[in-house]
């Protein structure tokens, strides 16, 4: 779990539940209902019933002491089995309503100071901003827009969007510190912002959107089950309608209130009831954990992961790979790999980079050229190299061994057996080993200490024990990856990964029909994260990595993507319990609506549960069935407990809990119900 210390962003939940009753009315709309085919059945159903409540013998003379008290429970009943339903969805998109309104409140329309191509600044709304326009922000203002920082260093406060109080540093140049979001604040000095994102475009704009359900469209899940519920709505539909011409060839005549109780007591109403507030609530889990997701889809493919394919560096490793140590190779001194050091690291804006300033500064490594006439060559994750080009044509240059090896070769140069015993000395204690270079000469080895964040074996049994296979993908070379992937425990790893590979290895895995989830946060890791199933970027990674996946993680923790995986398969558990639960109510209610129905023609021994009366039986069969929807209300939110177990085993764990359960629970409550009914003289 996150061990970081959050406040969350602050949820008004006031008056949730009066929003939540109005809006169960509000959604009685028939518009509204005939999203749900299950609920639209016993929205007509309601009609009928209320029809016949005032004119009992519409469609025939009607039987029983007192049609209409009867017949106006019956509507009642149904009437609120429909409130309840609805109810369950409101009070889920509510949660989300709420936070977003919080949201929005930070996302006041502000002056935003435009710089003009002349250099001059004007003050315009932000509204008027568009993607490639200039604007200064100074101290205590707030970024109006989503942009990338092109000029000054600056702290800003991010609370706003991630809840996280320690404000960031930003500056123009290094990938991760550079991109900033509408609606933070700076906190000191100034910067100079290229707007990234048109108004109404930014991220915050589709946060607040998301979370108030405003695209949540059915996700595929969903819809194969509504079309499930909807065949076996269909089926009963069939079932019901064939009753009658059989009661009345036993010459036991069936009223259409009955038909109509017997019918909503045997369509999946439960699950049917619950299905939106489910998925809703799913959406609202992740939130919770301070990710964003751009969709329902997104969230529930992670119940459906196979494979989660793990960086290395920054998430099974601690974030900041140090420089430890230099090795000096080829004759030359411990000063000299030092200076060469320096030189190779003078641009390198990576924490590697600075990391390796700040140990050869500690050494007092000297430089014998002018730092302004040289120029960086930046890392790549493709050449895995960076340097220096020095202002007399010679380069420096520090990377992978392999790499410098290639470098050094391409100029006519000579590899020492020292060079390889140092690298596998490095490696062996799964830190990262660069060769240093200048020209031809590779005068060392730099050891990056690499640590790997507690508890992570834990983790990875956990996934195993789910069925999920975890990969560490990484640019590092074979022999660090074995030790580090054998300490961690992951099932598998991938060595000198480019991005290519990284995106090759995803492929492979889903050619073979996995569902796979990766984490990055680099512009490199965004075609991986478009390629991936489930895409997590970082919050502090590039725009264009955000762009790519389909969820944004703001407190920028790789590992979280576990937990995702966790929330996606509680998610589709959940739904399955609810349904195995729901459809398993069925047998209690058949015992106790079908020997009403026929208690004409002596199948009066199939009245197991001694209900009082035909129509007191209707009656507590349909009410436990409208009563069980807000009672399992909290339980949809919630999301049943989840265990990390294997598909087969939750099945058959599901199946005993919530079918056996789903199978008893109706018989004890409706005859509950029915002594209730028949003490307050109803029926
Ligand atoms: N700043 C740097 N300058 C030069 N070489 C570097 C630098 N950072 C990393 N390297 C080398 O390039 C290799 C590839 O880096 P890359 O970021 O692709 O992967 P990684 O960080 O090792 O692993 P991961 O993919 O798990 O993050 C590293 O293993 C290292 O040898
Ligand atoms: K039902
Ligand atoms: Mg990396």
């Amino acid at each position: 779990m996150n061990t970081k210390k959050r406040h969350k962003p602050q949820v008004d939940t006031t008056g949730l539940y009066q929003r939540a009753i109005r809006q169960a009315f509000v959604k009685l709309h028939p518009r509204q209902m005939a999203k749900n085919p299950v609920m639209f059945l016993v929205w007509v159903g309601t009609l009928i019933c209320a029809l016949l409540t005032l004119f009992p013998a519409l469609f025939g003379p009607a039987s029983g002491e007192n049609p209409r008290l009867f017949n106006g429970l019956v509507t009642v009943i149904l009437l609120f089995t429909l409130l309840f339903a609805n109810f369950a969805e409101a009070v889920a998109e509510g949660r989300g309503k709420a936070q977003a309104d919080s949201l929005r409140a930070t996302k006041a329309d502000t002056k935003a100071c435009k710089v003009l191509d002349d250099g001059d600044t004007q003050f315009v709304s932000s509204t008027e901003l568009r993607q490639g326009n200039l604007i200064k922000v100074a101290a205590g203002e707030m970024i109006p827009v989503d942009g990338e920082v092109i000029d000054g260093v600056a702290s800003v406060d991010e609370s706003a969007i991630t809840g996280e109080s320690a404000p960031v540093l930003k500056e123009p140049g290094s990938d991760m510190a550079s991109s900033v979001t509408g609606g933070t604040c700076i906190v000191s000095d100034e910067l100079v912002i290229r707007v990234t994102a048109d108004p109404g475009k930014g991220f915050l704009d589709r946060m607040i959107a998301l979370v108030e359900g405003a695209q949540r469209t059915k996700t595929p899940n969903e819809i194969a089950l509504t079309v499930l519920l909807a065949v076996l709505t269909q089926v009963f539909l069939i079932v019901v309608a064939t009753l009658p011409p059989f009661a009345d060839y036993v010459q036991n005549p069936v009223g259409v209130v009955v038909l109509i109780a017997l019918l909503v007591a045997l369509i999946p109403t439960t699950i049917g009831g619950l299905l939106s507030a489910i998925g809703i609530a799913g959406m609202d889990r992740v939130a919770q954990f301070n990710v964003v997701a751009t969709s329902g889809r997104a969230v529930e493919a992670c119940g459906d992961v196979n494979t989660l394919v793990l960086d290395k560096t920054g998430t099974i490793t601690l974030g900041n790979r140090l420089a430890e140590e230099f090795i000096p190779v080829n004759g030359y001194s411990l000063q000299e790999v030092a200076n060469v050091a320096l030189a190779a690291s003078l641009f390198d804006q990576t924490p590697e980079g600075k990391s390796i300033v700040r140990l050869a500064e500690k050494m007092n490594a000297q430089l014998n050229f002018g730092r302004n006439a040289a120029e960086g060559v930046e890392f790549s994750a493709r050449t895995r190299m960076s340097g220096t080009n020095l202002p007399d044509g010679g380069e420096v240059r520090k990377g992978a061994v392999d790499a410098i090896k290639g470098f050094v070769r391409s100029r006519g140069g000579q590899l020492c057996p020292e060079l390889d015993a140092a690298y596998k000395s490095v490696s062996e204690m799964g830190g990262t080993p660069l060769a240093v270079a200048y020209e031809s000469e590779i005068y060392g080895v730099i050891y990056l200490k690499d640590i790997i964040k507690p508890g992570m074996r834990e983790r990875f049994d956990q996934l195993r024990r789910m069925g999920v296979r975890t990969v560490m993908l990484t640019g590092d070379n074979r022999i660090t990856a074995r030790v580090i992937a054998k300490e961690a425990g992951v099932d598998d790893f991938i060595a000198e990964a480019t991005p290519e590979d990284k995106i090759q290895a995803i492929k492979d895995e889903q050619a073979q029909g996995k569902l796979v989830a990766m984490t990055g946060d680099g512009t490199n890791d965004a075609p991986a994260l478009a390629q991936a199933n489930v895409g997590l970027a970082m919050n502090s990674g590039t725009q264009a990595a955000k762009e790519a996946a389909n969820m944004v993680d703001l407190d920028s923790d790789p590992t979280k993507l576990i937990d995702l995986v966790t929330i996606g398969k509680q998610l589709l558990i959940t739904r399955g319990a609810l349904t195995t639960f729901s459809l398993a109510n069925d047998i209690a209610k058949y015992f106790a609506i079908l020997p009403a129905m026929f208690a004409g023609v002596g199948i009066g021994s199939l009245n197991v549960m001694g209900l009082a009366s035909a129509q007191s039986a209707v009656l507590s069969a349909l009410l436990y069935n409208a009563l069980i929807i807000p009672a399992l209300i909290p339980l949809a939110l919630k999301g049943v407990k989840f265990r990390p177990l294997s598909a087969n085993q939750l099945l058959q764990r599901n199946i005993l809990i919530y079918g056996l359960g789903g199978a008893i629970a109706p018989f004890m409550a409706i005859k509950l119900l029915d002594v209730l009914i028949a003490a307050v003289g109803l029926a």
